[in-house]
């Protein structure tokens, strides 16, 4: 399937071919993930900071990402408050791992949901130091206008909470989101995608982009699921391009309903 040539994914004047990103948890093995990374031709990978072995001395992660196919995006999982992710952000930024920082502040109350308010201060800290910041929240318009205002580069509501595969909880929510920001930061759909419909889903309504972990890594067929994905995400975004019709309470035929041979005048 083809797409424009010129239809790339910008993310703070960085372009990128695909507009599925995928994170590195819950596979089996390293190489299962290393192939699921393949076969999604995603090129933007989530690492989980607090996961990996920065110095690399031992069995990393990291050993299992090539670094000149994709580009790393570290994240701030397991971080519960603002402080904690502005010190693991700049952890992974002294290590050498990026200046990019997928943000997710989620308290420990088993919802998976994001701090809103640890979140805009952790945000707004990072931005400060000249991070480039996506951060994760809740579809909410009004956190996704301050975290916009504060200089994040994307936008990542949910689709519904991580790991649920629940797919999109409120499109009406999310299509607010993606007007709101229209034009300005790339949305990213990020948690809670299910099916390869949802991934679709997302970008038909406008989404610029998914991210995908648990769907993919916790499937049946993890790699046959991380190429379902991909042309999932393709046949959005084309289809979303391409510009769909107006829903319609009338039914209206198909084919035409005048000149017909036979037909009395
Ligand atoms: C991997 C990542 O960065 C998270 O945002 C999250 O794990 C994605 O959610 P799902 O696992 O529901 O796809």
């Amino acid at each position: 399937m083809n797409l424009p040539a010129d239809d790339q994914l910008t993310i703070a004047g960085r372009t990128f071919r695909s507009r599925l990103m995928v994170g590195t948890g819950k596979y089996d093995t390293f190489e299962q993930m290393r192939a699921a990374l393949d076969v999604s031709e995603a090129e933007i990978v989530t690492v989980a900071v607090r996961r990996v072995n920065l110095d690399q001395t031992e069995e990393s992660l990291l050993n299992y990402i090539d670094r000149t196919r994709y580009f790393i995006l570290p994240n701030t999982a397991g971080c519960q408050t603002a402080a904690e992710a502005v010190r693991t952000a700049r952890l992974a930024r002294a290590a050498g791992l990026s200046n990019w920082v997928k943000l997710e502040v989620i308290p420990s109350d088993g919802t998976l949901l994001p701090d809103p308010i640890e979140t805009l201060e952790a945000a707004k800290t990072l931005v400060e130091e000249g991070f480039i910041v996506l951060p994760y929240t809740t579809d909410d318009h009004l956190v996704a206008k301050r975290l916009l205002d504060i200089g994040c580069a994307t936008i990542m509501p949910y689709g519904s909470p991580i790991g649920t595969g629940r797919g999109l909880l409120s499109q009406d929510r999310l299509r607010r989101i993606i007007d709101l920001v229209a034009g300005r930061v790339p949305v990213v759909v990020d948690a809670g995608i299910g099916a390869p419909s949802d991934a679709a889903l997302a970008m038909e309504l406008g989404a610029d982009a998914v991210l995908i972990n648990t769907a993919i890594a916790r499937a049946k067929q993890p790699i046959d699921m991380a190429h379902a994905m991909k042309l999932a995400v393709l046949a959005g975004r084309a289809g979303y391009l391409a510009g769909r019709i107006e829903k319609s309470d009338n039914a209206q035929p198909s084919s035409p309903t005048t000149g017909l041979i036979g037909q009395r005048i």
